[in-house]
């Protein structure tokens, strides 16, 4: 991480724990929000209009938060608008690197070597993680946000006068039984795996792995009567926020996480919903099941010798092909 603007040596996954010996994560700094006519959004400050081609987004396939923003810049049509930059899935002891993995980039746009040094560019005394999704601004070299919960809603809305887009992921009637089902599916499932994965101790692992299944049963049993979504008929932001992490669960979080009451594939709702949301429009292109066994198995503290299972055979259809 960075401490006053200086990498300091030896990344370690876990980025704090409680006394009972559960992960926490790092709050993100940077919130600014891209709006229609560069008004301030909810947090920070103004002047980030939407135009076409001038943010960029530098992510990681590894990522669950970073890839949510992939989708949502897939699903909102945002391709020609936002340009993306992929890093390197596997981590180094500095950090997110650039290119030298089939699918990863150079930095063209900065010409950097590492992501923390984007954080440095823009905030030369930073102290922190430099992390995926960094929402980049070109006009002004600086970083928009870094928080992607707050990049997928700003993308929900920031451009659709442009776009034409008519898709709402977070829409009005349904906002507060989204911000709920958000609130639930964050704790015990999206962040739930990785406090089971970097639990340092066996309480905090069981009670995170009691979570995670908890949650699967609840979507479970909520996509048992037939509907297409977890809202409905219509994709919302919960679906975007579920995806993530079940498309990553069979391939990383049942073995190196020890998320192994049971595999997504032999939950039968979850794995057909799996599979529709991959079919949706763009959605395949943010998926890369190569870059998530890579970046995954190649955290040392968990994987010491970086072996990457070979299984289990994934029974999502075309995914071999991702
Ligand atoms: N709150 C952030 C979390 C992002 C995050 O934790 N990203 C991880 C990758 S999955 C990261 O970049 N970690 C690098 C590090 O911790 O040094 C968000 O949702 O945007």
């Amino acid at each position: 991480m960075l401490v006053n603007g200086t990498w300091t040596k030896d990344w370690t996954p876990v980025q704090a724990k409680d006394d009972k010996g559960r992960f926490v994560r790092q709050i993100s700094e940077f919130r600014h929000w891209i709006t229609k006519d560069g008004e301030p959004g909810p947090t920070g400050d103004g002047g980030f209009k939407a135009e076409k081609g001038r943010y960029h987004l530098y992510v990681a396939y590894i990522c669950p938060w970073a890839s949510r923003t992939l989708m949502v810049r897939a699903l909102k049509q945002l391709e020609e608008y936002i340009t993306v930059t992929v890093v390197n899935p596997v981590m180094t002891d500095q950090g997110w690197q650039f290119d030298g993995f089939p699918g990863s980039h150079a930095d063209e746009l900065n010409g950097h070597q590492y992501i923390h040094q984007l954080y440095t560019q823009v905030a030369p005394e930073f102290t922190g993680r430099a992390t995926v999704p960094v929402l980049w601004d070109k006009k002004t070299a600086t970083i928009v946000n870094n928080e992607s919960a707050d990049i997928i809603r700003m993308l929900n809305t920031a451009f659709d006068h442009l776009t034409g887009s008519v898709l709402d992921l977070y829409p009005e009637p349904q906002q507060q039984e989204i911000d709920q089902l958000n609130a639930s599916i964050y704790e015990q499932l999206n962040n739930g795996v990785y406090k089971a994965g970097f639990a340092s101790s066996q309480f905090a692992y069981e009670e995170a792995y009691q979570g995670v299944f908890n949650m699967l049963d609840i979507l479970e049993h909520q996509l048992s009567d037939g509907r297409s979504y977890l809202l409905g008929e219509q994709i919302t932001e919960s679906d975007i926020r579920t995806f993530v992490t079940l498309i990553r669960f069979d391939a990383a979080y049942y073995g190196l996480f020890k998320c192994n009451r049971n595999l997504i594939m032999q939950m039968p709702f979850l794995s057909k919903y799996v599979q529709r949301i991959l079919e949706v429009d763009g959605i395949r292109d943010t998926v890369s099941i190569d870059h998530i066994k890579q970046g995954y198995y190649s955290i040392k503290a968990l994987n010491p010798n970086g072996i990457v299972p070979v299984g289990p055979a994934l029974h999502i259809q075309n995914i071999d092909a991702l």
